[in-house]
Protein backbone atom coordinates (compact mmCIF):
# COMPACT_ATOMS: atom_id res chain seq x y z
CA UNK A 1 0.00 0.00 0.00
CA UNK A 2 2.87 2.45 1.07
CA UNK A 3 3.97 2.70 -2.88
CA UNK A 4 1.10 3.14 -3.92
CA UNK A 5 -0.30 6.47 -1.65
CA UNK A 6 -1.15 9.14 -4.17
CA UNK A 7 -0.71 11.74 -1.65
CA UNK A 8 -0.21 11.97 2.50
CA UNK A 9 -2.17 14.04 3.92
CA UNK A 10 -2.02 15.77 7.57
CA UNK A 11 -5.74 15.41 8.06
CA UNK A 12 -8.20 13.05 6.19
CA UNK A 13 -12.03 13.24 7.02
CA UNK A 14 -14.13 10.70 5.73
CA UNK A 15 -18.19 11.63 5.09
CA UNK A 16 -19.54 14.95 3.98
CA UNK A 17 -22.12 15.02 6.42
CA UNK A 18 -22.27 17.53 9.75
CA UNK A 19 -19.82 15.73 11.50
CA UNK A 20 -17.53 15.08 8.85
CA UNK A 21 -17.52 19.17 7.75
CA UNK A 22 -17.56 20.28 10.97
CA UNK A 23 -14.65 18.28 11.63
CA UNK A 24 -13.12 20.00 8.61
CA UNK A 25 -13.90 23.59 9.22
CA UNK A 26 -12.62 23.01 12.31
CA UNK A 27 -9.19 21.50 11.21
CA UNK A 28 -8.92 24.05 8.19
CA UNK A 29 -9.18 26.98 10.28
CA UNK A 30 -7.22 26.03 13.77
CA UNK A 31 -4.22 24.94 11.56
CA UNK A 32 -4.57 26.63 8.35
CA UNK A 33 -1.18 25.57 6.69
CA UNK A 34 -1.94 21.99 6.94
CA UNK A 35 -3.09 19.50 4.49
CA UNK A 36 -6.80 18.06 4.49
CA UNK A 37 -8.79 16.13 2.47
CA UNK A 38 -12.35 15.10 3.07
CA UNK A 39 -13.58 12.35 1.19
CA UNK A 40 -17.36 12.32 0.35
CA UNK A 41 -18.90 9.75 -2.40
CA UNK A 42 -21.61 12.35 -2.94
CA UNK A 43 -21.12 16.03 -5.06
CA UNK A 44 -22.86 17.63 -1.80
CA UNK A 45 -22.13 18.34 1.72
CA UNK A 46 -24.36 19.31 4.62
CA UNK A 47 -23.27 22.33 6.20
CA UNK A 48 -24.59 24.53 9.27
CA UNK A 49 -25.52 27.81 8.70
CA UNK A 50 -26.96 30.60 10.93
CA UNK A 51 -25.85 29.54 14.20
CA UNK A 52 -27.34 30.47 17.18
CA UNK A 53 -26.03 30.11 20.77
CA UNK A 54 -29.17 30.46 22.23
CA UNK A 55 -28.24 29.43 26.04
CA UNK A 56 -25.00 28.03 27.61
CA UNK A 57 -25.24 24.24 25.85
CA UNK A 58 -28.75 25.06 23.42
CA UNK A 59 -27.72 25.68 20.04
CA UNK A 60 -30.26 26.05 16.53
CA UNK A 61 -28.75 26.22 13.33
CA UNK A 62 -29.79 25.49 9.85
CA UNK A 63 -28.78 22.56 7.87
CA UNK A 64 -27.79 23.36 4.69
CA UNK A 65 -26.69 20.91 1.75
CA UNK A 66 -24.16 22.97 -0.31
CA UNK A 67 -21.71 21.92 -3.29
CA UNK A 68 -18.42 20.75 -2.02
CA UNK A 69 -16.95 23.72 -3.72
CA UNK A 70 -18.00 26.18 -1.75
CA UNK A 71 -16.08 24.43 1.13
CA UNK A 72 -13.28 24.28 -1.07
CA UNK A 73 -13.04 28.31 -2.01
CA UNK A 74 -13.95 28.68 2.17
CA UNK A 75 -10.57 26.73 2.10
CA UNK A 76 -7.54 26.59 0.05
CA UNK A 77 -5.68 23.90 2.09
CA UNK A 78 -8.60 22.10 1.84
CA UNK A 79 -9.13 18.87 -1.27
CA UNK A 80 -12.29 17.43 -1.52
CA UNK A 81 -12.38 13.81 -3.31
CA UNK A 82 -15.36 12.71 -4.53
CA UNK A 83 -15.35 9.34 -3.71
CA UNK A 84 -16.38 6.57 -1.37
CA UNK A 85 -13.63 4.84 1.28
CA UNK A 86 -13.84 1.59 0.31
CA UNK A 87 -10.79 0.24 2.85
CA UNK A 88 -8.91 1.66 5.53
CA UNK A 89 -5.61 0.35 6.22
CA UNK A 90 -4.37 1.56 9.59
CA UNK A 91 -1.07 -0.32 10.08
CA UNK A 92 0.36 1.70 6.68
CA UNK A 93 -2.16 4.81 7.39
CA UNK A 94 -3.77 4.54 4.34
CA UNK A 95 -7.31 4.39 2.87
CA UNK A 96 -8.20 3.43 -0.71
CA UNK A 97 -11.26 5.08 -2.43
CA UNK A 98 -14.20 3.31 -4.38
CA UNK A 99 -12.08 4.48 -7.67
CA UNK A 100 -8.78 2.77 -6.90
CA UNK A 101 -7.02 5.71 -5.48
CA UNK A 102 -5.08 5.62 -2.32
CA UNK A 103 -4.18 8.52 0.42
CA UNK A 104 -1.92 8.34 3.15
CA UNK A 105 -3.00 10.39 6.30
CA UNK A 106 -1.22 11.13 9.47
CA UNK A 107 -4.56 11.34 11.13
CA UNK A 108 -8.11 9.95 10.04
CA UNK A 109 -12.07 11.12 11.27
CA UNK A 110 -14.61 8.68 10.18
CA UNK A 111 -17.99 10.79 9.92
CA UNK A 112 -19.21 8.24 8.13
CA UNK A 113 -23.03 8.15 9.54
CA UNK A 114 -25.15 5.43 10.21
CA UNK A 115 -27.83 3.78 7.73
CA UNK A 116 -31.38 2.45 8.47
CA UNK A 117 -32.58 -0.87 9.66
CA UNK A 118 -35.76 -2.05 7.88
CA UNK A 119 -37.29 -4.20 9.26
CA UNK A 120 -37.66 -6.81 5.69
CA UNK A 121 -34.37 -6.48 2.90
CA UNK A 122 -35.83 -5.84 -0.76
CA UNK A 123 -39.70 -5.82 -0.35
CA UNK A 124 -40.79 -3.24 -3.06
CA UNK A 125 -43.43 -2.42 -0.65
CA UNK A 126 -41.83 -1.39 2.54
CA UNK A 127 -39.95 2.03 2.57
CA UNK A 128 -37.18 3.32 5.02
CA UNK A 129 -36.67 6.87 5.12
CA UNK A 130 -33.11 8.12 5.63
CA UNK A 131 -31.99 10.51 2.70
CA UNK A 132 -33.24 12.74 -0.25
CA UNK A 133 -34.03 10.21 -2.57
CA UNK A 134 -35.31 7.48 -0.30
CA UNK A 135 -37.52 10.80 0.58
CA UNK A 136 -38.76 11.30 -2.38
CA UNK A 137 -39.77 8.19 -2.89
CA UNK A 138 -41.82 8.13 0.04
CA UNK A 139 -43.14 11.23 -1.47
CA UNK A 140 -43.66 10.06 -4.43
CA UNK A 141 -45.63 6.75 -3.49
CA UNK A 142 -47.71 8.53 -1.14
CA UNK A 143 -48.98 10.58 -4.15
CA UNK A 144 -51.18 7.70 -4.81
CA UNK A 145 -51.58 6.22 -1.61
CA UNK A 146 -55.60 5.82 0.49
CA UNK A 147 -53.68 4.14 3.65
CA UNK A 148 -50.06 3.95 5.16
CA UNK A 149 -49.18 1.87 7.91
CA UNK A 150 -45.67 3.68 9.64
CA UNK A 151 -43.97 1.39 11.80
CA UNK A 152 -41.72 2.90 14.87
CA UNK A 153 -41.69 5.08 17.85
CA UNK A 154 -38.91 7.42 17.62
CA UNK A 155 -38.29 10.85 15.89
CA UNK A 156 -38.75 10.05 12.15
CA UNK A 157 -42.27 8.39 12.96
CA UNK A 158 -43.01 10.63 14.89
CA UNK A 159 -42.51 13.47 12.36
CA UNK A 160 -43.86 11.49 9.29
CA UNK A 161 -47.14 10.79 11.71
CA UNK A 162 -47.48 14.67 11.60
CA UNK A 163 -46.97 15.51 8.13
CA UNK A 164 -48.91 13.11 6.06
CA UNK A 165 -52.26 14.52 4.81
CA UNK A 166 -54.80 13.06 3.17
CA UNK A 167 -54.23 9.52 4.10
CA UNK A 168 -55.19 7.18 6.67
CA UNK A 169 -51.76 6.32 8.62
CA UNK A 170 -52.02 3.28 10.90
CA UNK A 171 -49.28 3.64 13.44
CA UNK A 172 -47.76 0.62 14.62
CA UNK A 173 -45.56 1.06 18.25
CA UNK A 174 -43.98 -0.87 20.16
CA UNK A 175 -44.67 0.83 23.48
CA UNK A 176 -47.71 1.95 25.77
CA UNK A 177 -47.52 5.34 24.36
CA UNK A 178 -46.39 7.08 21.24
CA UNK A 179 -43.05 8.85 20.74
CA UNK A 180 -41.33 7.11 23.45
CA UNK A 181 -37.33 8.41 22.63
CA UNK A 182 -38.40 11.37 23.38
CA UNK A 183 -41.21 11.70 25.33
CA UNK A 184 -43.20 9.89 28.95
CA UNK A 185 -46.47 8.95 28.75
CA UNK A 186 -48.00 12.42 30.08
CA UNK A 187 -46.00 14.08 27.07
CA UNK A 188 -47.53 11.42 24.78
CA UNK A 189 -51.06 12.41 26.09
CA UNK A 190 -50.64 16.10 25.30
CA UNK A 191 -49.55 15.45 21.83
CA UNK A 192 -52.49 13.51 20.86
CA UNK A 193 -55.16 15.51 19.95
CA UNK A 194 -52.95 17.01 17.83
CA UNK A 195 -53.25 14.12 15.20
CA UNK A 196 -56.68 14.15 15.52
CA UNK A 197 -57.11 18.30 14.92
CA UNK A 198 -56.12 19.29 11.27
CA UNK A 199 -52.74 20.65 10.59
CA UNK A 200 -52.63 24.53 11.10
CA UNK A 201 -53.18 25.73 7.42
CA UNK A 202 -49.80 28.19 8.21
CA UNK A 203 -47.63 26.41 10.96
CA UNK A 204 -45.61 28.66 12.74
CA UNK A 205 -42.25 28.67 11.31
CA UNK A 206 -40.29 25.97 12.68
CA UNK A 207 -37.59 26.09 14.89
CA UNK A 208 -35.51 23.68 13.60
CA UNK A 209 -33.91 22.71 10.46
CA UNK A 210 -35.10 21.18 7.47
CA UNK A 211 -33.84 21.27 3.54
CA UNK A 212 -35.07 20.76 0.33
CA UNK A 213 -34.82 18.05 -2.64
CA UNK A 214 -35.20 21.18 -4.75
CA UNK A 215 -32.26 21.51 -7.32
CA UNK A 216 -30.14 23.66 -6.58
CA UNK A 217 -29.20 26.76 -9.16
CA UNK A 218 -25.68 25.80 -10.63
CA UNK A 219 -23.33 26.80 -8.30
CA UNK A 220 -25.54 27.73 -5.67
CA UNK A 221 -26.31 25.76 -2.43
CA UNK A 222 -30.02 23.69 -1.66
CA UNK A 223 -31.94 26.12 0.49
CA UNK A 224 -33.17 24.67 3.65
CA UNK A 225 -36.50 26.22 4.58
CA UNK A 226 -38.69 26.21 7.79
CA UNK A 227 -41.22 23.74 8.42
CA UNK A 228 -41.58 20.59 9.66
CA UNK A 229 -41.24 16.77 8.66
CA UNK A 230 -38.12 15.48 8.00
CA UNK A 231 -35.83 17.81 6.80
CA UNK A 232 -35.74 15.84 3.40
CA UNK A 233 -38.84 16.54 2.19
CA UNK A 234 -39.94 20.26 0.28
CA UNK A 235 -43.59 19.75 0.15
CA UNK A 236 -46.51 19.13 2.14
CA UNK A 237 -46.74 14.91 2.07
CA UNK A 238 -50.18 14.98 0.17
CA UNK A 239 -51.46 11.48 -0.19
CA UNK A 240 -53.88 11.49 -3.31
CA UNK A 241 -57.35 11.79 -1.20
CA UNK A 242 -57.73 15.03 -0.25
CA UNK A 243 -59.26 14.66 3.09
CA UNK A 244 -58.00 15.60 6.36
CA UNK A 245 -55.76 13.61 8.69
CA UNK A 246 -56.98 10.00 10.42
CA UNK A 247 -54.34 8.35 12.55
CA UNK A 248 -55.17 4.85 14.22
CA UNK A 249 -52.68 4.10 16.66
CA UNK A 250 -51.90 0.75 17.45
CA UNK A 251 -49.96 0.18 20.76
CA UNK A 252 -47.68 -2.43 22.41
CA UNK A 253 -46.99 -4.42 18.94
CA UNK A 254 -44.81 -4.97 16.28
CA UNK A 255 -44.85 -6.80 12.87
CA UNK A 256 -45.39 -9.89 12.81
CA UNK A 257 -45.55 -10.83 9.21
CA UNK A 258 -45.80 -8.36 5.64
CA UNK A 259 -47.17 -9.85 2.58
CA UNK A 260 -48.94 -9.30 -0.58
CA UNK A 261 -52.41 -9.85 -2.22
CA UNK A 262 -51.47 -12.78 -3.79
CA UNK A 263 -50.54 -14.34 -0.95
CA UNK A 264 -53.51 -13.35 0.80
CA UNK A 265 -55.80 -14.94 -1.48
CA UNK A 266 -54.31 -18.14 -0.98
CA UNK A 267 -55.41 -17.90 2.53
CA UNK A 268 -58.86 -17.54 2.54
CA UNK A 269 -59.24 -18.19 6.30
CA UNK A 270 -57.09 -14.73 6.92
CA UNK A 271 -58.98 -12.04 9.29
CA UNK A 272 -58.97 -8.70 7.66
CA UNK A 273 -59.84 -5.95 9.08
CA UNK A 274 -60.17 -4.70 5.42
CA UNK A 275 -62.43 -5.24 2.77
CA UNK A 276 -60.65 -3.61 -0.01
CA UNK A 277 -57.79 -5.31 -2.02
CA UNK A 278 -54.73 -3.36 -1.20
CA UNK A 279 -50.88 -4.79 -2.89
CA UNK A 280 -49.79 -5.36 0.45
CA UNK A 281 -51.23 -6.49 4.21
CA UNK A 282 -49.52 -5.84 7.72
CA UNK A 283 -50.25 -8.66 10.32
CA UNK A 284 -49.60 -7.24 13.62
CA UNK A 285 -48.42 -8.87 17.00
CA UNK A 286 -51.89 -7.50 18.05
CA UNK A 287 -53.35 -10.10 15.80
CA UNK A 288 -54.47 -7.16 13.57
CA UNK A 289 -53.97 -7.07 10.03
CA UNK A 290 -54.36 -3.96 7.72
CA UNK A 291 -54.10 -3.60 4.01
CA UNK A 292 -52.03 -0.58 2.73
CA UNK A 293 -50.68 1.03 -0.32
CA UNK A 294 -47.22 0.41 1.36
CA UNK A 295 -45.63 0.19 4.67
CA UNK A 296 -42.77 2.51 6.03
CA UNK A 297 -40.67 1.67 9.03
CA UNK A 298 -39.03 4.42 11.22
CA UNK A 299 -37.06 1.66 13.32
CA UNK A 300 -33.16 3.46 14.06
CA UNK A 301 -30.71 2.92 12.58
CA UNK A 302 -27.81 0.28 12.27
CA UNK A 303 -24.28 2.64 13.32
CA UNK A 304 -21.74 0.03 12.42
CA UNK A 305 -21.91 0.98 9.01
CA UNK A 306 -19.60 2.45 6.84
CA UNK A 307 -20.51 2.80 3.34
CA UNK A 308 -18.93 0.57 0.91
CA UNK A 309 -16.59 -0.62 3.17
CA UNK A 310 -15.48 -4.35 3.69
CA UNK A 311 -16.38 -5.59 7.47
CA UNK A 312 -12.75 -6.72 7.55
CA UNK A 313 -11.63 -3.06 7.77
CA UNK A 314 -13.83 -2.90 10.68
CA UNK A 315 -12.90 -6.30 12.31
CA UNK A 316 -9.57 -4.45 13.98
CA UNK A 317 -11.81 -2.00 15.84
CA UNK A 318 -13.46 -2.06 19.37
CA UNK A 319 -17.37 -1.22 18.68
CA UNK A 320 -19.75 -0.43 21.27
CA UNK A 321 -23.00 -2.60 22.09
CA UNK A 322 -25.62 -0.18 20.14
CA UNK A 323 -22.77 -0.86 16.99
CA UNK A 324 -21.21 2.26 16.73
CA UNK A 325 -16.98 2.67 16.93
CA UNK A 326 -16.50 2.96 20.53
CA UNK A 327 -14.31 6.47 21.02
CA UNK A 328 -12.63 7.77 24.31
CA UNK A 329 -13.11 11.43 25.58
CA UNK A 330 -10.81 12.75 22.44
CA UNK A 331 -12.82 11.04 20.46
CA UNK A 332 -10.48 8.71 19.28
CA UNK A 333 -11.36 4.58 18.02
CA UNK A 334 -9.05 2.05 19.34
CA UNK A 335 -7.28 2.15 16.86
CA UNK A 336 -3.99 4.87 16.48
CA UNK A 337 -4.56 8.10 15.09
CA UNK A 338 -8.30 7.32 13.96
CA UNK A 339 -11.13 9.70 15.56
CA UNK A 340 -14.86 9.13 14.73
CA UNK A 341 -17.29 11.58 15.16
CA UNK A 342 -21.49 11.91 14.62
CA UNK A 343 -23.73 8.65 14.01
CA UNK A 344 -20.97 6.65 13.29
CA UNK A 345 -19.57 6.85 17.32
CA UNK A 346 -20.42 5.59 20.23
CA UNK A 347 -19.13 7.98 23.12
CA UNK A 348 -17.70 5.56 25.56
CA UNK A 349 -16.08 8.19 27.93
CA UNK A 350 -16.81 8.60 31.67
CA UNK A 351 -19.56 10.92 30.80
CA UNK A 352 -21.60 13.83 33.05
CA UNK A 353 -24.46 12.48 35.01
CA UNK A 354 -26.26 15.25 32.67
CA UNK A 355 -25.44 14.25 29.47
CA UNK A 356 -26.16 11.37 27.10
CA UNK A 357 -25.85 10.42 23.49
CA UNK A 358 -28.32 10.80 20.76
CA UNK A 359 -28.11 10.74 17.20
CA UNK A 360 -28.48 14.13 16.47
CA UNK A 361 -27.54 17.18 14.16
CA UNK A 362 -26.80 19.09 17.22
CA UNK A 363 -24.56 16.09 18.49
CA UNK A 364 -23.02 15.38 14.88
CA UNK A 365 -21.81 19.04 14.84
CA UNK A 366 -20.31 19.18 18.91
CA UNK A 367 -18.58 16.02 18.11
CA UNK A 368 -17.13 16.74 14.76
CA UNK A 369 -16.23 19.99 15.65
CA UNK A 370 -14.69 18.71 19.14
CA UNK A 371 -12.71 15.88 16.86
CA UNK A 372 -10.88 18.60 14.80
CA UNK A 373 -9.91 20.39 17.77
CA UNK A 374 -8.68 16.85 19.53
CA UNK A 375 -6.89 16.32 15.94
CA UNK A 376 -5.11 19.67 15.65
CA UNK A 377 -4.13 19.21 19.46
CA UNK A 378 -2.49 16.25 19.07
CA UNK A 379 -0.74 17.17 16.34
CA UNK A 380 0.67 20.46 17.65
CA UNK A 381 1.12 18.20 21.08
CA UNK A 382 -1.35 20.22 23.34
CA UNK A 383 -3.08 19.14 25.52
CA UNK A 384 -7.02 19.18 24.94
CA UNK A 385 -10.18 18.76 27.80
CA UNK A 386 -13.90 17.59 27.36
CA UNK A 387 -15.87 19.81 25.66
CA UNK A 388 -18.52 21.95 27.63
CA UNK A 389 -21.23 20.90 25.80
CA UNK A 390 -20.50 17.53 27.48
CA UNK A 391 -21.60 18.71 30.22
CA UNK A 392 -25.47 18.68 29.73
CA UNK A 393 -27.73 17.10 27.29
CA UNK A 394 -29.85 19.32 25.52
CA UNK A 395 -31.97 19.52 22.40
CA UNK A 396 -34.13 22.37 20.72
CA UNK A 397 -36.78 20.70 18.09
CA UNK A 398 -40.31 20.80 16.97
CA UNK A 399 -42.94 17.62 17.27
CA UNK A 400 -46.49 17.71 15.99
CA UNK A 401 -45.69 21.72 15.45
CA UNK A 402 -44.79 22.30 19.35
CA UNK A 403 -41.58 23.43 19.84
CA UNK A 404 -39.80 20.63 22.27
CA UNK A 405 -36.76 21.43 24.60
CA UNK A 406 -35.17 18.57 26.45
CA UNK A 407 -32.37 18.96 28.77
CA UNK A 408 -30.45 16.60 30.82
CA UNK A 409 -32.11 13.30 32.11
CA UNK A 410 -35.01 14.29 30.50
CA UNK A 411 -36.90 10.81 30.82
CA UNK A 412 -34.82 10.20 34.08
CA UNK A 413 -32.76 7.88 31.91
CA UNK A 414 -30.62 5.93 34.33
CA UNK A 415 -31.79 7.12 37.50
CA UNK A 416 -34.11 3.89 38.38
CA UNK A 417 -36.76 4.83 41.13
CA UNK A 418 -34.70 7.43 42.75
CA UNK A 419 -36.31 10.35 40.87
CA UNK A 420 -39.86 12.33 41.11
CA UNK A 421 -41.31 14.18 38.69
CA UNK A 422 -43.45 17.61 38.79
CA UNK A 423 -45.84 18.23 36.02
CA UNK A 424 -47.71 21.42 34.85
CA UNK A 425 -49.60 20.85 31.63
CA UNK A 426 -52.57 23.03 30.29
CA UNK A 427 -54.29 21.42 27.44
CA UNK A 428 -52.93 22.68 24.01
CA UNK A 429 -50.47 25.03 25.17
CA UNK A 430 -47.50 23.96 27.16
CA UNK A 431 -46.42 20.57 28.61
CA UNK A 432 -44.00 20.96 31.35
CA UNK A 433 -41.89 18.33 33.18
CA UNK A 434 -39.05 18.20 35.62
CA UNK A 435 -37.13 15.93 36.54
CA UNK A 436 -35.49 15.91 40.38
CA UNK A 437 -32.96 13.86 41.54
CA UNK A 438 -32.30 14.38 45.69
CA UNK A 439 -33.93 17.57 45.42
CA UNK A 440 -32.14 18.93 42.58
CA UNK A 441 -33.15 19.11 39.40
CA UNK A 442 -31.19 17.12 36.81
CA UNK A 443 -34.13 17.01 33.35
CA UNK A 444 -36.96 18.81 31.86
CA UNK A 445 -39.05 18.46 29.01
CA UNK A 446 -41.06 21.66 27.71
CA UNK A 447 -43.13 21.35 25.14
CA UNK A 448 -44.73 24.76 24.06
CA UNK A 449 -43.73 28.27 24.57
CA UNK A 450 -42.68 27.47 28.33
CA UNK A 451 -40.00 30.36 28.06
CA UNK A 452 -38.49 28.30 30.76
CA UNK A 453 -35.26 26.81 29.26
CA UNK A 454 -32.83 29.14 30.02
CA UNK A 455 -33.87 29.31 33.81
CA UNK A 456 -33.88 25.48 33.94
CA UNK A 457 -30.85 24.77 32.05
CA UNK A 458 -29.08 27.07 34.98
CA UNK A 459 -30.76 25.21 37.76
CA UNK A 460 -29.93 21.98 36.16
CA UNK A 461 -26.09 23.19 35.69
CA UNK A 462 -26.05 24.97 39.35
CA UNK A 463 -27.51 21.74 40.83
CA UNK A 464 -29.02 24.05 43.40
CA UNK A 465 -31.05 22.11 46.64
CA UNK A 466 -34.41 23.17 45.54
CA UNK A 467 -36.40 21.08 48.14
CA UNK A 468 -37.59 24.31 50.13
CA UNK A 469 -39.42 25.31 46.74
CA UNK A 470 -41.35 22.08 46.59
CA UNK A 471 -44.09 22.14 43.61
CA UNK A 472 -43.85 25.73 43.72
CA UNK A 473 -41.52 25.00 41.40
CA UNK A 474 -44.08 25.29 38.46
CA UNK A 475 -46.31 27.72 40.03
CA UNK A 476 -48.04 29.62 36.98
CA UNK A 477 -48.28 32.90 38.80
CA UNK A 478 -44.93 32.85 39.92
CA UNK A 479 -42.61 34.21 37.63
CA UNK A 480 -39.34 32.27 37.98
CA UNK A 481 -37.15 33.43 35.80
CA UNK A 482 -37.20 36.67 37.97
CA UNK A 483 -37.45 34.30 41.18
CA UNK A 484 -34.44 32.59 40.32
CA UNK A 485 -32.34 35.45 38.85
C1 LIG B 1 -34.94 11.04 8.07
C2 LIG B 1 -34.10 11.60 9.18
C3 LIG B 1 -34.52 12.77 9.81
C4 LIG B 1 -33.75 13.29 10.85
N1 LIG B 1 -34.19 14.43 11.45
C5 LIG B 1 -33.45 14.96 12.46
C6 LIG B 1 -33.87 16.16 13.11
O1 LIG B 1 -34.93 16.72 12.81
N2 LIG B 1 -33.08 16.67 14.09
C7 LIG B 1 -31.93 16.07 14.44
O2 LIG B 1 -31.25 16.61 15.34
N3 LIG B 1 -31.50 14.95 13.88
C8 LIG B 1 -32.23 14.36 12.88
N4 LIG B 1 -31.83 13.21 12.30
C9 LIG B 1 -30.55 12.62 12.74
C10 LIG B 1 -29.38 13.33 12.02
O3 LIG B 1 -29.65 13.37 10.64
C11 LIG B 1 -28.05 12.61 12.25
O4 LIG B 1 -27.83 12.45 13.63
C12 LIG B 1 -26.87 13.41 11.66
O5 LIG B 1 -27.16 13.76 10.33
C13 LIG B 1 -25.60 12.60 11.70
O6 LIG B 1 -24.59 13.29 11.02
P1 LIG B 1 -23.27 12.54 10.53
O7 LIG B 1 -22.41 13.59 9.91
O8 LIG B 1 -22.72 11.71 11.62
O9 LIG B 1 -23.77 11.51 9.43
P2 LIG B 1 -24.49 11.76 7.99
O10 LIG B 1 -25.18 13.07 7.96
O11 LIG B 1 -25.26 10.51 7.75
O12 LIG B 1 -23.27 11.84 6.99
C14 LIG B 1 -22.47 10.73 6.67
C15 LIG B 1 -21.68 11.05 5.43
O13 LIG B 1 -20.70 10.04 5.22
C16 LIG B 1 -20.70 9.66 3.85
N5 LIG B 1 -20.13 8.30 3.78
C17 LIG B 1 -20.64 7.15 4.27
N6 LIG B 1 -19.80 6.13 4.03
C18 LIG B 1 -18.73 6.65 3.37
C19 LIG B 1 -17.54 6.09 2.83
N7 LIG B 1 -17.28 4.79 2.92
N8 LIG B 1 -16.67 6.91 2.22
C20 LIG B 1 -16.91 8.25 2.11
N9 LIG B 1 -18.04 8.83 2.59
C21 LIG B 1 -18.93 8.03 3.22
C22 LIG B 1 -22.16 9.78 3.45
O14 LIG B 1 -22.30 9.86 2.06
C23 LIG B 1 -22.52 11.09 4.17
O15 LIG B 1 -22.11 12.20 3.41
C24 LIG B 1 -32.56 12.66 11.26
C25 LIG B 1 -32.14 11.48 10.62
C26 LIG B 1 -32.90 10.95 9.60
C27 LIG B 1 -32.46 9.68 8.91
N1 LIG C 1 -36.77 16.32 15.46
C1 LIG C 1 -35.79 15.52 15.86
O1 LIG C 1 -35.07 15.81 16.79
C2 LIG C 1 -35.58 14.24 15.13
C3 LIG C 1 -34.51 13.44 15.46
N2 LIG C 1 -34.28 12.30 14.77
C4 LIG C 1 -33.12 11.49 15.17
O2 LIG C 1 -32.68 10.71 14.07
C5 LIG C 1 -32.27 9.42 14.50
C6 LIG C 1 -33.01 8.36 13.72
O3 LIG C 1 -34.42 8.42 14.03
P1 LIG C 1 -35.32 7.10 14.15
O4 LIG C 1 -35.02 6.18 13.03
O5 LIG C 1 -36.72 7.53 14.35
O6 LIG C 1 -34.71 6.32 15.38
P2 LIG C 1 -35.08 6.26 16.93
O7 LIG C 1 -34.02 5.46 17.54
O8 LIG C 1 -35.44 7.60 17.46
O9 LIG C 1 -36.46 5.42 16.99
C7 LIG C 1 -36.66 4.11 16.48
C8 LIG C 1 -37.95 3.55 17.05
O10 LIG C 1 -38.28 2.34 16.40
C9 LIG C 1 -38.58 1.35 17.39
N3 LIG C 1 -38.27 0.03 16.85
C10 LIG C 1 -37.07 -0.55 16.68
N4 LIG C 1 -37.20 -1.78 16.14
C11 LIG C 1 -38.53 -1.98 15.97
C12 LIG C 1 -39.31 -3.04 15.45
N5 LIG C 1 -38.76 -4.15 15.00
N6 LIG C 1 -40.67 -2.90 15.41
C13 LIG C 1 -41.24 -1.77 15.87
N7 LIG C 1 -40.56 -0.72 16.36
C14 LIG C 1 -39.22 -0.82 16.42
C15 LIG C 1 -37.70 1.73 18.56
O11 LIG C 1 -38.20 1.17 19.74
P3 LIG C 1 -37.18 0.77 20.94
O12 LIG C 1 -36.57 2.04 21.40
O13 LIG C 1 -38.07 0.14 21.94
O14 LIG C 1 -36.20 -0.17 20.31
C16 LIG C 1 -37.85 3.25 18.54
O15 LIG C 1 -39.04 3.66 19.13
C17 LIG C 1 -32.54 9.34 15.99
O16 LIG C 1 -31.38 9.61 16.70
C18 LIG C 1 -33.54 10.47 16.22
O17 LIG C 1 -33.42 10.99 17.52
C19 LIG C 1 -35.10 11.90 13.77
C20 LIG C 1 -36.15 12.67 13.37
C21 LIG C 1 -36.49 13.90 14.03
Amino acid sequence: MENKKEKTFQFVVMGGGIAGVTCVEQLSSQIPSADVALITAGPHIKAVTNYKQVSRTLEEFDVEEQPSSVLEEKFPNLTIIHSAVKSLHTKSHCVETADGRVFGYKKLCICSGARPKLLTQDNPYVLGIRDTDSAQEFQKRLSKAKRIVIVGNGGIALELVYEVEGCEVIWAVKDKAIGNTFFDAGAAQFLIPSLEADKPQAAAPCKRPRYTTEEAAPGGSHTFTAGSVFSFLPLTLLACAQVSRRVSVEYQCEVEKIFTSEVLHKSPQQTLRTECDWPVYVRLTNAKTFGCDFVSTATTLIYLYVLHLSLFCLFFFVVADDGGLQVDDHMMTSEPDVYAAGDVCTACWEQSPLWQQMRLWTQARQMGWYAGRCMAAHSLSEPVELDFCFELFSHITKFFNYKVVLLGKFNGQGLGPDHELLVRCTKGQEYVKVVLSGGRMVGAVLIGETDLEETFENLILNQMDLTPYGEELLNPDIDIEDYFD
